[in-house]
C-alpha cells in the first residue's frame, strides 16, 4: 500500500500543491514554518478524517479562504483508490472513496493505516491520563470498531451519571435505584473495555520493550505499565465503595475512565527523570510498537510519517532508527527536516529509492 499522488488546496498555509511520491522514502525539507508538517497532516487527514494537530476542523482551512480539499491517489492491495476529503465553511465535512460518499467516517478509519511520530507526541508524556487513554483507544480502535463504540457509550453513561449526581446535590436528594441504572451500564461496558485493554497491552508491551531496546542499543531499561483500578477491584465494588465520595464531589470518581499508562525509566517516571532524548526515544518506541501492532492486525503495512524526528537524538540513535525503519517490515515513509544536508546524508545511506522535496 502506498500514496502515489497528493493534491492539497487551501489546507492550512498551503494554497495549492501537488506531489508524486516514491514508494519508499519521501522527504520534505525547508525552513521553519514553510509547511512541511502541514503536508504530513494532510496525509494524516486522509487516513483519520481529521488533523493530528488541530482538532477544530474549520481552523485547518487556509486563512481568508472558504474551503479546503485534500486528494490522495493510493495503491492498496494492487488496486487504485482515490480518497478525497473536503470541508467548506458552514457545511459538513465530505469524505469520498472512488467518488462515493462515506455515510459514516468511522467506516474509513483503519482502511489506510498510518502512524505518525511527531514532536507533538510529547503530550503523551507531559499531559494528563486522558491523552494516554486516547492513544490506547486510537491504536485499538483502528481495527476494533466495537471497542470504539463501547468506549463512546461508556463515556456517555459517565456524563449522564455525573449529571444525575449534580442533580442530587442541587436538589438535596438521592435515589439509589436511579443511580443503579447508570451503574449497571458502566459495569457492563467497563468490563468489556477492561478486557480488551488488558489483552491489547499483553501483546503491545513486549513489542514496545523490543523497540526501545533496539533504539537505545539496550543501554537503559524502561517500563510501560497498565494502571487500572479494575486490576485490584471489580467495577461493581469500585462503584459501591465510592458512592459517598461521588455524591460529595458530584462526579464519578472510579471506573475504567481513570485508566492510565505509566511511562518509566529505571522504575522512575520518565516525565521527571528522563532526558529529552530518552523521552523522545521512549515515544518513538511507543509509535513503532503501534506500527507493528496495527500491521499485524490489519495485514497492511501502515504509512509512516516522521515529523522532525532527528532533533535531540544522538547520531547513534538516529542511525538505529533509520536502519530500523529501512527494512522490509516498513513500507512508505515520509520525513520532514529543516536540515537538507542531514536528511540527504541519512537517506542516501539507506540505499533505498528516495525523493527530496525542497520547500
Ligand atoms: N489555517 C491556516 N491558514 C494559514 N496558515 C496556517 C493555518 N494553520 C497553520 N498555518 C501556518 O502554517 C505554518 C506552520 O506550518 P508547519 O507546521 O507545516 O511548518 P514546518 O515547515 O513543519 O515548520 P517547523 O520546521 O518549524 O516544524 C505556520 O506559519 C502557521 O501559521
Amino acid at each position: 500500500m502506498y500514496l502515489k499522488r497528493l493534491s492539497i488546496v487551501n489546507f492550512k498555509n498551503i494554497e495549492s500543491q501537488s506531489f508524486d511520491f516514491q514508494q519508499k522514502i519521501n522527504c520534505f525539507v525547508g525552513n521553519n514554518g514553510v509547511g512541511k508538517t502541514n503536508i504530513l497532516d494532510a496525509i494524516y487527514y486522509l487516513s483519520f478524517t481529521k488533523s493530528y494537530f488541530n482538532s477544530v476542523a474549520i481552523q485547518n482551512i487556509r486563512h481568508g479562504e472558504s474551503f479546503f480539499m485534500i486528494e490522495g491517489a493510493y495503491e492498496i492491495k494492487d488496486r487504485n483508490e482515490v480518497i478525497i476529503c473536503s470541508l467548506k465553511k458552514g457545511q459538513k465535512k465530505v469524505l469520498k472513496r472512488n467518488g462515493k460518499n462515506y455515510e459514516k467516517f468511522s467506516e474509513h478509519i483503519g482502511q489506510i493505516p498510518l502512524v505518525i511520530i511527531s514532536p507533538a507526541d510529547r503530550d503523551l508524556v507531559i499531559e494528563g491520563s486522558d491523552t494516554r487513554r486516547k492513544f490506547m483507544d486510537t491504536v485499538i480502535s483502528q481495527q476494533n470498531k466495537q471497542y470504539l463504540k463501547d468506549v463512546m457509550a461508556y463515556n456517555k453513561v459517565v456524563s449522564q451519571r455525573n449529571a444525575l449526581l449534580k442533580y442530587f446535590a442541587a436538589n438535596r436528594t438521592f435515589d439509589a435505584l436511579n443511580l443503579e441504572v447508570y451503574n449497571a451500564q458502566m459495569i457492563e461496558l467497563g468490563n468489556k473495555i477492561f478486557d480488551v485493554r488488558k489483552q491489547f497491552l499483553k501483546e503491545f508491551i513486549p513489542i514496545f520493550n523490543e523497540k526501545y531496546k533496539l533504539i537505545s542499543s539496550d543501554f537503559e531499561s524502561v517500563n510501560l505499565i497498565y494502571k487500572s483500578q479494575l486490576l485490584s477491584k471489580s467495577m461493581r465494588d469500585l462503584l459501591d465503595s465510592s458512592v459517598e465520595k461521588d455524591k460529595i464531589l458530584q462526579y464519578s470518581t472510579t471506573g475504567i475512565h481513570k485508566d492510565d499508562l505509566s511511562f518509566e525509566i529505571g522504575e522512575y517516571p520518565i516525565k521527571k527523570f528522563g532526558s529529552q532524548g530518552q523521552q523522545k526515544s521512549y515515544l518513538i518506541a511507543l509509535k513503532l510498537a503501534q506500527f507493528e501492532f496495527i500491521k499485524k492486525q490489519s495485514g497492511l503495512t501502515p504509512i509512516l510519517l516522521l515529523d522532525d524526528i532527528f532533533d535531540k537524538l544522538d547520531e547513534n540513535r538516529v542511525s538505529q532508527i533509520v536502519s530500523l525503519v529501512n527494512n522490509d517490515e516498513f513500507g512508505q515513509i515520509f520525513i520532514t527536516d529543516t536540515h537538507s544536508d542531514r536528511t540527504e546524508s541519512i537517506v542516501r545511506e539507506t540505499g533505498t529509492e528516495y525523493q527530496i522535496f525542497k520547500l
